[in-house]
């Protein structure tokens, strides 16, 4: 991977961005550039820095030695970038139609300076607006086959795969995780932020010794299982998209685990959409799981049966097993990701917009109700309609 170290770290400001980029050669001689800061997500900085001629812009992203969204109480390692960059373009290399293009990065300085998608909208923003993107499953869904499979221990060089899981390595990112979506949200613990009104529902959470035995037996597989490479956060936050194309950004979380997780996380946020929205305008969040499980199982099982590396691949039975265990996994991931992301430290404006209270509070306690069932009954899970019946009838 190439990664330069060049300087001495130091937070960038919107000048020093701009100098950054003059010093780098990413535009021309003279140009007149405009830089806005626009990082919006937990935890870095995100430069926009355009030509204002040419319209041609550039993105440096550089992490802070914390997380932002809490302070520097909370330091966090700057090594992130690295797997960040890294994770671009090993995913480049696979579906290069998915990510943006990493032009440059720079270790010491933890930044990426990649392609600026602003002609592109944030999913989240635009299904929060009721937007639907055709094209958003059937691309995520080949994300994530196609990036799982070819970092697998069936889709590359077995010995490969071990130095490959080596390289990201990622035990803070991976903490942080462990913590906000597996554990903190479980218990009475000082992360957790939620409405008074919603502490009955919390209190019945955290007394629950069934839920947290399944909670802990996800969180054990995520610990433990590694498997394929993921994303890491891939919550509608994370893509870029339009009618006709999807990126996929933001890959600071990813590391080799269970191969279930990234749709989980993808999953929940379609469902955590849903969820703010009426029942005659849901269907289409339900058609977009439907259909990234479809393309997922697909691609994965066609690239399975054409192009494993490894002997037992032809064994009949084990690939159903392998997406069996995806998919019931990816349902408890989900489970834990709408309940993180309802009552946990880091939200979603999914439901925290939800101007009026009592309908948000309503949205809030079907999360719940949804979050835990599915985390409690992945099993019986026969297929993605699955996620329908069990919306409506959490519900109320
Ligand atoms: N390549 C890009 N092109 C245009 N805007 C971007 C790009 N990457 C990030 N952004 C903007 O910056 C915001 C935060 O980026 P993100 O990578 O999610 O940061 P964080 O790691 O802090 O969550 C995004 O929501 C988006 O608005
Ligand atoms: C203190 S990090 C909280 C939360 O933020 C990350 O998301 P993003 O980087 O996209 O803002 C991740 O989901 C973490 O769990």
């Amino acid at each position: 991977m190439t990664t330069v170290q060049t300087s001495v770290y130091e937070p960038l400001t919107e000048p020093k961005a701009v100098s950054l980029a003059v010093r780098l050669g990413l535009f021309r001689d003279g140009a007149p550039l405009l830089c806005r800061e626009i990082g919006d997500g937990n935890l870095n900085l995100v430069f926009h820095i355009v030509d204002q001629e040419t319209k041609q812009g550039v993105i440096i992203k550089q992490a802070l030695p914390y997380a932002k969204v809490v302070g520097e109480s909370w330091p966090l390692t700057l090594k992130r970038a690295v797997i960040e960059s890294n994770a671009l373009r090993t995913f480049a290399s696979y579906v290069p139609q998915y990510v943006p293009k990493v032009y440059y990065s720079d270790e010491s300085l933890a930044i990426t300076v990649m392609e600026d998608l602003s002609r592109l909208q944030i999913a989240r923003k635009g299904l929060i607006e009721g937007k639907t993107y055709p094209l958003l499953s059937q691309h995520i869904g080949e994300f994530v086959a196609k990036t799982a499979f070819y970092t697998s221990d069936f889709g590359m060089n077995q010995q490969e795969k071990k130095k490959l899981a080596q390289s990201f390595v990622n035990p803070e990112l991976c903490k942080i995780t462990e913590d906000l979506v597996f554990t903190d949200p479980f218990f009475d613990h000082e992360t957790n932020n939620f409405e008074d009104e919603l502490r009955p529902d919390v209190e019945a959470l955290w007394r629950d010794d069934r839920l947290h035995l399944e909670a802990a037996k996800l969180k054990r597989k995520f610990l433990t299982e590694a498997d394929v490479l993921l994303h890491g956060d891939l919550h509608t936050g994370s893509i870029f998209v339009s009618a006709d194309e999807t990126k996929v950004i933001d890959p600071e979380f990813a590391f080799y685990g269970p191969i279930g997780f990234d749709l989980g996380q993808f999953f929940a946020n379609l469902l955590l959409n849903a969820l703010s929205r009426s029942e005659l305008e849901r269907q289409p969040l339900f058609d977009h799981i439907d259909r990234t499980w479809d393309v997922f199982a697909s691609v994965f099982s066609t690239l399975w049966r054409t192009e494993s590396v490894e002997t037992y691949a032809a064994t009949p039975g084990l690939l159903e097993d392998v997406l069996w265990h995806a998919f019931i996994d990816a349902v408890g991931f989900a489970g834990c990701e709408v309940i993180r992301r309802t009552i946990g430290l880091a939200h979603v404006a999914d439901l925290d917009g939800i101007e009026q209270k009592e309908v948000r509070l309503a949205a809030k306690r079907h999360a719940l109700r949804l979050g835990r069932r599915l985390i409690m009954e992945r099993r019986e899970f026969t297929g993605t309609e699955d996620f329908r019946r069990l919306f409506a009838e959490t519900e109320r």
